[in-house]
């Protein structure tokens, strides 16, 4: 019975391992596939040529992207005169930039930055109200969440670096990347109770996931500072310049998406 049984048991394990192979392959292409796919399209009522043209229509700032011999990525939001509040054609740009990203071969990780030392602001506030329509509201919000959960599937290492401010919209994309890291002073704060709005860009989702309901409803409902201090606390961030890992293992932001 021993002999058949240890006859029988490497059979098994080259059977086991060829399944968990086949599984991860096909997994894998999945995740592959996946990665174009957006979250909203014409069945959800998501009309994306009728928004792009309206976004058009609210120039200014821009979305800039670098990418370096080592595979590492700098995508800045840039337009420092409002916050990096983002404009309508700053949002279609960060959607061709998360396009260019995905077809990246050499690609390992990216840095989301806002310029001069502060991050991201969130919509333009004019903007909000030029496409105050209800459907235009939620052709905006489905375009940007689209976005960005295409930027969350990148197969890439994201760090969003979060100097100065990153509220409303702003707050949202940091919960879009793998990490973030905060530097002494900046803060996220999800302000949308304050000016009557709901986090439009999929960040209340994330939010839960990242840390959990109860600290995520009290963020939101509160709108509270997060500063480096509270989000090392919450797991939702890291302290300055390192990135805290599980005890012991501690690495340079750079370190992390190289
Ligand atoms: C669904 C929409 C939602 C989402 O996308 O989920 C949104 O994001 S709506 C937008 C939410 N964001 C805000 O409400 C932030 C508004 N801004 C601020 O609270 C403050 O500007 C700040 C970010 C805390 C910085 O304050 P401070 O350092 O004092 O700078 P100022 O307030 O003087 O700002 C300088 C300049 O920039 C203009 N600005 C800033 N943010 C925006 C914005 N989101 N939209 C348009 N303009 C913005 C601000 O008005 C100042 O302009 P001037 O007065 O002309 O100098």
């Amino acid at each position: 019975m021993l002999a058949v049984g240890a006859w029988w048991r490497p059979c098994a394990a080259e059977m086991a391992v060829s399944f968990w192979n086949n599984l991860l392959q096909i997994t894998k292409n999945r995740v592959l596939q996946q990665r174009g796919v957006s979250l909203y399209n014409y069945t959800h009522g998501f009309e994306e040529h009728v928004i792009k043209k309206k976004l058009e229509q609210f120039a200014g700032g821009s979305i800039n992207l670098s990418k370096d011999g080592n595979g590492i990525g700098v995508l800045t939001v840039n337009n420092p005169r409002l916050m990096n509040a983002f404009t309508g054609t700053m949002m279609l740009e960060l959607q061709e930039k998360v396009t260019e990203l995905e077809n990246w071969k050499e690609g390992k990780g990216l840095i989301i930055r806002g310029a001069e030392n502060t991050f991201c602001s969130g919509s333009d506030l004019n903007v909000v109200k030029a496409l105050s329509s209800m459907q235009d509201g939620v052709n905006t919000c489905m375009f940007i969440r689209n976005t960005l959960t295409r930027l969350m599937r990148l197969p890439l290492i994201s760090v969003a670096l979060v100097q100065g401010k990153a509220v409303g919209g702003g707050a949202e994309l940091t919960t879009a990347c793998d990490f973030r890291l905060m530097t002494p002073g900046s803060e996220i704060r999800f302000v949308h109770k304050e000016i009557g709005l709901v986090p439009g860009w999929g960040g209340a989702t994330r939010l839960v996931q990242l840390i959990g309901s109860g600290n995520a409803l009290k963020l939101l409902s509160g709108a509270l500072k997060v500063d480096p201090e509270r989000a090392s606390v919450l797991f939702y961030c890291t302290d300055d310049t390192l990135l805290l890992f599980p005890p012991k293992t501690r690495l340079k932001c750079t370190e992390i998406v190289s």
